[in-house]
């Protein structure tokens, strides 16, 4: 298994890039800040900056996303997803399961729990990555996205039983790796929902990564 845990980005790079941080709002989730740093030139600038407050002190990330494929005898792999409605969406949207990180959990064990929280899936992590940022324009938050593999033979996999907390609902979509980003196109065509833009491009990469370079939208003439 592989592990990239780094080190915290702000105490490493913006020590004398970012001058403070004032809270203009704070909720029970999520608070506002406005960030004073300078820039490249010298000149002091001010951001609007989104923060969770959930973040487990000396984390570097907030949560956990999982790239859970499925295995099983005689079947082509698949991608498990859920389905979920989104509050700030307003919709619909088809993402990898993810969640914020406990208190004394390590990134493996969170995805691990996750997954069986959303899907019902016990699964076996591969590797996790290091700490990724997800809206870097709007927040500081960030994720380890962690890879599972999921042995669909196993007694345990046989019927999914999602562990859903009171307010929470997903559906679980098994979609063939193979055919990825094919069959989200047609699933977004049938029904109103929007897709995470990280399950979207890893089913990008999929096709790009066995694609002749005459086939690549970027290489035609
Ligand atoms: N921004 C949020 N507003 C809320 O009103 N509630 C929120 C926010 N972020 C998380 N949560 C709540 C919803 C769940 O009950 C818990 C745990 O969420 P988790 O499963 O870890 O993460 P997601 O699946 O990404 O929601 O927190």
């Amino acid at each position: 298994m592989e592990n990239h845990i780094s080190e915290d980005p702000l105490s490493t790079v913006s020590k004398d890039i970012i001058l403070k941080e004032e809270t203009l709002l704070k909720g029970k989730w999520v608070q506002l800040a406005e960030t004073t740093y300078v820039d490249q030139n010298g000149q002091t600038r001010t951001w609007e900056t989104v923060k969770r407050t959930t973040r487990v002190e000396g984390s570097l990330a907030d949560g956990v996303a999982i790239i859970p494929v499925l295995q099983r005898t005689l079947h082509y792999e698949c991608m498990v997803l859920i389905k979920q409605f989104r509050p700030p969406m307003g919709c619909y949207c088809l993402e990898f399961p993810a969640g914020l990180i406990d208190e004394n959990e390590s990134p493996q064990q969170a995805a691990l729990r996750e997954l069986e929280e959303e899907t019902g899936y016990k699964g076996e992590v591969i590797e996790c990555s290091p700490v990724s940022c997800l809206d870097p324009g709007l927040s500081n938050c960030t994720t380890y996205v962690v890879t599972v593999h999921i042995n669909g033979d196993d007694l345990v996999n046989n019927k999914p039983k999602p562990k859903l907390a009171d307010g929470e609902f997903a559906e679980t979509i098994l979609l063939p790796r193979m055919e990825l980003r094919k069959c989200i196109d047609e699933l977004v065509a049938k029904e109103k929902l929007v897709v995470d833009a990280r399950v979207y491009t890893y089913a990008l990469a999929l096709e790009h990564a066995v694609a002749k370079p005459f086939e690549l939208p970027f290489l035609k003439c």
